[in-house]
């Protein structure tokens, strides 16, 4: 029986995109930071890594779609921060973000981290960006090395 597991020590030698929202930058910001000083401590190279701004996290799915299919990345951080307002937009932007991008993932040509918050309040989304409950950034980035490295072990198969 073989067991395979992802080791983020393997990343060293990884191309990671990070494609980051702008609205709610305060908090997006955090993210980002996050998910590069994770990857820095995983041991990926400065010049391997290519950040992405778009407007909002509805333009991150297309973006996401584009660089995957650039091949100059390996794998692809997605960052963003969608907080309720008074509308139905949120619930909106919130599925199409999600659909596009799990559909990215799974049939894209690379891994695609979800690390678009969508949170009720601000604080539940600062809470998530460097507070009590961590920074999803830094998540996506250890998740994304793991999930190339049980790649590579499957095609070693
Ligand atoms: N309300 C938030 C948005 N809204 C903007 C959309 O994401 C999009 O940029 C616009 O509808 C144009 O297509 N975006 C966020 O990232 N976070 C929000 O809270
Ligand atoms: C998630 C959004 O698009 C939201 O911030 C917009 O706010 P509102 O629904 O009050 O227009």
């Amino acid at each position: 029986m073989k067991e395979i597991i992802g080791n983020i020590a393997k990343g060293q030698d990884k191309k990671i995109g990070i494609v980051v929202a702008q609205f709610n930058g305060v908090v997006t910001d955090r993210l980002l930071s996050g998910a590069l000083g994770q990857l820095k401590k995983s041991g990926v190279k400065d010049e391997n890594i290519v950040v992405v701004r778009v407007p909002g996290a509805f333009e991150i799915a297309r973006t996401v779609n584009c660089l995957a299919q650039s091949g100059k990345v390996d794998g692809i951080i997605a960052l963003g921060a969608v907080i309720r307002g008074e509308t139905a937009h949120f619930t909106y932007v919130c599925e199409g973000t999600t659909s596009q991008l799990a559909a990215a993932s799974a049939n894209g040509n690379v891994p695609v981290m979800f690390g678009v918050l969508m949170t009720d309040t601000v604080a539940q989304a600062t809470d998530r960006a460097g507070g009590k409950s961590g920074n999803k950034g830094a998540e996506c980035a250890t998740d994304v090395l793991e999930v190339l490295n049980i790649e590579e072990q499957i095609k070693q198969l």
